[in-house]
């Protein structure tokens, strides 16, 4: 399966004989396997079929035995062969129930490697504290729940914030590394932050903490507007497409019902990020495809057809994880500019230094677990290109230059 999902890429390093050395190294694995289980099977229905057979014998046994040592010699003839077919009913019926008994034993095996893996599930999940069970309905919260909710009050929470978060400590789950410590940060309407860092410095984990996907070691995470799906969107470096026609695309994770049908709008952005000619390639925006969209779209397809969803749902505020780092930059301007024109307060993760202008503040994320927050005003020309300007003095006045812990990553 894995073979087959990255057959193109595999093919490019030449990697055929290594991945067929693998491939077989993992099938004679599994014929091993099958053998075990093939052996033990075949214990258990020898077993099975003996027991069967010697059901049959006993009863001819338990039958021939009175007769053959006279106990029935001074019975009339026909008495003594209706007792006869009365033991023979019984005997038979008693050795019938026996081996339909042991016939459940195959079965009475499957069930009880399913029943081990249901009591194992049961086991961890009682492991789970009712805080963590909370977490995860919060996690599970379906999208077309707050639709209601989301689109009352998308216009109101220009005056909240997305998330504040409030001396963070944050690392992957069950790990010693720490990414960044006492991180204290707040995503405010009209002020775009951009996150920079080396790789793995712990930028898309910063993400997984504000999305609640990953929990913070110390400090707090407040999500404000961040609580309600339809008021903040994740962009991916990678884009999640699912089943369906390119109108299912743009309106995911809404369902068609719950969303007005604009086509002129839908039209007016596919054009504005260059994949009109996608409509007429598969013959309309409603057509059902069959296809595995992640193996039709080139990766910059995908990501500017991330955005055209972005854009249609116009949520007041984005996290943008690398979004578009496989396109131009050229077109990322115009996908930033789109944000700024339809006024979605980003948070982005990002390289390029194309991208600045479109931000108020930088967050740089050092290896060390350090972090600074700064205002971006010297590093362009002070505008920012839907004329706001930001307007955020107040917040960059007391986290300018504001360093986080010192000192190497660590263990926790
Ligand atoms: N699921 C995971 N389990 C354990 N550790 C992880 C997991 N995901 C990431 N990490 C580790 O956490 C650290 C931060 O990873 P993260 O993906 O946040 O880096 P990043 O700054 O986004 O990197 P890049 O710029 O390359 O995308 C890395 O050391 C990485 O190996």
């Amino acid at each position: 399966m894995h073979l087959r999902v990255n057959a193109e890429s595999a093919a490019f390093y030449h990697a055929a004989a290594i991945e067929e050395d693998k491939t077989n190294t993992k099938l004679h694995d599994l014929l091993a396997t099958q053998k075990k289980l093939i052996r033990w099977e075949f214990v258990l229905k020898f077993c099975i079929s003996s027991a069967d057979y010697l059901g049959s014998i006993l009863s001819y046994i338990a039958i021939a035995f009175p007769i053959f040592y006279g106990h029935y010699d001074d019975l009339p003839p026909a008495d003594m062969s209706s007792l006869i077919s009365k033991n023979a009913f019984v005997s038979i019926y008693l050795i019938n129930c026996f081996t339909t008994l042991m016939d459940q034993a195959s079965s009475v095996t499957d069930v009880a490697g399913t029943a081990h893996r249901i009591g194992q599930l049961f086991e961890v999940l009682a492991t789970l504290t009712e805080d963590q069970k909370e977490h995860r309905n919060s996690l599970c919260r379906p999208y077309s729940e707050s639709f209601q909710e989301g689109s009352n009050s998308v216009r109101e929470m220009t005056t909240r914030y997305a998330f504040e978060m409030e001396g963070v400590t944050y690392g992957p789950p069950k790990s010693s590394i720490v990414c960044c410590r006492g991180l204290t940060l707040q995503l405010k309407p009209n002020s775009n932050i951009l996150v920079t860092g080396d790789s793995g410095c712990g930028k898309t984990s910063l993400i997984r903490i504000i999305s609640g996907l990953w929990r913070s070691y110390q400090g707090s995470v407040n999500l404000g507007a961040g609580r309600i799906p339809q008021e903040i969107m994740y962009l991916p470096q990678k884009p999640y497409l699912t089943n369906g026609s390119l109108w299912d695309q743009i309106v995911f994770p809404s369902s068609e019902t719950e969303v007005i049908p604009d086509d002129y709008k839908i039209y007016q952005y596919l054009s504005a990020v260059g994949l009109d000619p996608l409509v007429e390639r598969i013959g309309g925006l409603d057509k059902d495809m069959d296809w595995n969209w992640h193996d039709e779209l080139s990766p910059g397809e995908m990501q500017r057809l991330s955005f055209v969803r972005l854009f249609f749902h116009h949520p007041p505020f984005a996290i943008l994880d690398e979004a578009t780092s496989q396109v131009s930059e050229d077109m990322e301007t115009i996908l930033y500019q789109t944000c700024a024109d339809l006024h979605i307060t980003l948070l982005s993760v990002g390289h390029r230094n194309s991208i600045r202008r479109f931000h108020d503040f930088v967050l740089h994320i050092s290896n060390d677990g350090g972090w600074t927050f700064q205002p971006l005003s010297n590093d362009h020309d002070g505008s920012r290109p839907d004329g706001g300007g930001g307007g955020e003095g107040s917040q960059s006045g007391h986290r300018e230059q504001r360093d986080g812990a010192k000192g190497g990553r660590r263990a926790v």
